[in-house]
């Protein structure tokens, strides 16, 4: 066993199992009758309803077909390993700060432990405005940009060619997530205008000893959508619903991993969920994924839609501001927590 400082180290009961059972996993999705010039009806409607079923079931499915060039995802691959190979004061020349909150981290810390894990950030609208402060009276705004290193050059092309593909399926997603729940497909789109979405790298060396530590602590993601390509590696293990297992995401060349989050579970009022998740990592190869996470506005007042409440279903959140949470959560990376970071859970009725 190799040596792991201690902040790394999972209390025993978060420890991964490092065998991989490969059982049934996540559910497949084949969008090619949503990107068809003249998408069928019939075949749309079996998409939406498999769809529905994903996101109940699981909170997570793969999508295969998606129209996402292969040339992007393999630029902003290539360039992201060219970028976490640089020595580290090179990285630390863009490194993320309370100030400038997009750019590099090897200082992620997940429910109080720290990830085995290096991330470089960057933010799709520019500029991207938040709130100043996270004190809910205060509305003082923000505008935040990127940093983009020298090397490697093409670095920042390749994030923002990446950043409008993921952008034009997170609205398919959009539009297939407002049908499976009964809403007309455009529902959501407004929620986005303006939006506080960001694009991540992520970079999991090899690990010492990888039964003590996660490269990503067990989490759910506290925006509206998660879309995610890993390499073959694999390590991605999600939660199952319906026995609380943790299963392994296996590696689908060119699929995108797609997650409801907290959003879409308060917008739903519960009917989707979002579901935990947590990256394994391993002795011997290094990972890389690339997560979108698709966040709205941050004007955007987060509460159960309307159309999904009624007497028999009363709305089981009462609502918040996305803006002040996430300024809380943001401002949190640059703190000591004493406490539980701010969670959707807080705002349930
Ligand atoms: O690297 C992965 O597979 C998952 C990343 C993730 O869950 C996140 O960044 O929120
Ligand atoms: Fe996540």
């Amino acid at each position: 066993m190799g040596e792991l400082d201690q902040e790394y180290i999972q209390e025993l009961e978060h420890r991964p199992k490092l065998d991989t059972i490969h059982v049934e996993g996540i559910p497949l999705v084949d969008l090619s009758s949503f990107n068809s010039p003249k998408q069928d009806a019939n075949g749309m409607s079996l998409l939406v309803a498999e769809i529905s079923d994903a996101c109940r079931n699981w909170g997570f499915f793969q999508a295969i077909n998606h129209g996402v060039p292969t040339r992007v995802r393999e630029k902003i691959s290539l360039a992201s390993r060219k970028f976490f190979a640089l020595p580290q004061d090179e990285k630390m020349k863009v490194s993320r700060s309370e100030v400038d909150i997009f750019g590099y981290s090897d200082h992620e810390v997940t429910k109080n432990v720290r990830d085995w894990k290096q991330v470089f950030d960057c933010t799709i609208e520019n500029p991207t405005i938040i709130y100043a402060s996270d004190k809910p009276d205060d509305e003082e705004l923000k505008e935040l940009s990127n940093q983009w290193p020298d090397y490697p050059p093409e670095l920042r092309e390749a994030c923002e060619e990446n950043a409008a593909e993921m952008q034009k399926l997170a609205y398919k997603m959009l539009t297939l997530i407002a049908l499976s729940l009964g809403l007309p497909e455009d529902r959501l789109y407004g929620l986005f205008e303006n939006q506080t979405s960001f694009m991540r790298l992520n970079y999991y060396p090899p690990c010492p000893a990888p039964q003590l530590a996660l490269g990503l602590g067990r989490h759910k993601d506290a925006g509206g959508m998660t879309i995610l390509a890993q390499d073959d590696v694999g390590g991605l293990e999600v939660k199952r619903k319906a026995d609380g297992d943790w299963v392994f995401v296996e590696p689908i060349p060119d699929a995108y991993i797609v997650n409801v989050g907290d959003l879409i579970q308060v917008w739903s009022n519960d009917r989707y969920e979002s579901v935990e998740h947590r990256v394994k990592v391993n002795s011997e190869k290094a990972r890389f994924s690339i997560p979108f996470f698709l966040n709205p506005s941050h004007n955007v007042w987060v509460e159960p839609l309307e159309e999904l409440v009624d007497d028999q279903n009363p709305a089981k959140y009462k609502g918040y501001s996305w803006g002040k949470f996430y300024a809380t959560r943001k401002l949190s990376n640059f703190k000591k927590l004493t406490s539980e970071n701010i969670q959707v859970h807080h705002f349930k009725l």
